[in-house]
């Protein structure tokens, strides 16, 4: 068994501030023995306009937030997967990447993966329609699949908005991935209609866990994020997840044995023909 945690925030305008609440909750999940733990999309800051990010952009490798990173999976002892960090676009001052990094827990950064998919979606809210454009702050990453060994397995990663392109999740897993992470600021009205369902069946047709932290609450840009933080096992069931809107660290002992057992009695990844 190996316990792993996903960590739900309600990230403010305040980067000080959202570092000091990232890392109470990630002592947390290494005080109650996790051995990995995953941070939501935008952990570090969500700003009241979109453009407000750029202002912290880091250069790959080298930054406060990523110095933060390094230093509290070291101090603590936990691999983390950190959400998404604004790493800067060598070329252009005007985009960053929504870059989701993993640390080992020696604090040294063992995989990058820029989110593919951008959310430019008008959602409709009945009496308004609340518009996201995040290609005008974000830009895509090229595709990859990035599946990194970590010390609970193998690790496919993605972003968010990602959860909805099915044949990324199909190409991890027929890369050896084990876990899905899906760190998320998914819209309340969005994350109440798919979050739940779109997870469990990332999970049942890969065959694999998914650990998936959300942001949560309100932000200071006024919208509100859905939370429900939540990790699934490969059959899909739910092993944990937050129910409360607030942050908070949700726990999963990882059985690996079960995966095993799903895979060799359902062997739909070995069926596949296309
Ligand atoms: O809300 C914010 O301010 C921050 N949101 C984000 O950072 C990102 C990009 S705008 N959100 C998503 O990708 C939502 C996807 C989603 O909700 C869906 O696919 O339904």
């Amino acid at each position: 068994m190996t316990l792993v945690a996903a960590i739900q925030l309600n990230t403010c305008a305040d980067l000080a501030q959202n570092l000091a609440d990232t890392r109470a909750l990630l002592g947390e999940a290494a005080a109650a023995g996790a051995k990995l733990a995953a941070l939501p999309e935008n952990f570090a800051f969500m700003g009241a306009h979109e453009a407000d990010k750029l202002a912290l952009a880091e250069p790959d490798g080298g930054g406060p937030i990523q110095d933060f990173l390094a230093q509290t999976a070291r101090e603590l002892g936990i691999a983390i997967v950190a959400g998404t960090v604004p790493v800067a676009v060598p070329s252009d001052a005007g985009r960053v990447y929504a870059a989701s990094l993993v640390y080992s827990s020696a604090g040294r950064r063992i995989a990058r993966y820029d989110k593919i998919h951008l959310f430019d979606v008008d959602v409709d809210r009945g009496d308004r329609v609340e518009r996201y454009r995040e290609s005008n702050t974000i830009a895509p990453g090229e595709p990859a699949y990035v599946v990194v060994p970590t010390a609970v397995g193998a690790l496919g990663l993605s972003v968010c908005y990602d959860l909805r392109f099915p044949e990324l999740y199909r190409a991890l897993a027929q890369r050896g991935a084990e876990l899905l992470c899906i760190p998320a600021a998914f819209t309340d009205k969005t994350g109440e209609a798919h979050w739940e369902t779109l997870l469990r069946a990332r999970a049942i047709e890969n065959q694999c866990f998914v650990i998936a932290p959300g942001q949560c609450g309100t932000h200071a840009s006024g919208r509100r994020t859905w939370g429900h933080t939540m990790i699934v096992d490969a059959w899909g069931a739910i092993l944990a997840q937050r129910t409360d809107d607030t942050p908070g660290v949700v726990l999963a002992d990882l059985d690996f044995d079960r995966l095993r057992q799903v895979r060799s009695t359902l062997p739909a990844l070995k069926h596949r023909r296309l």
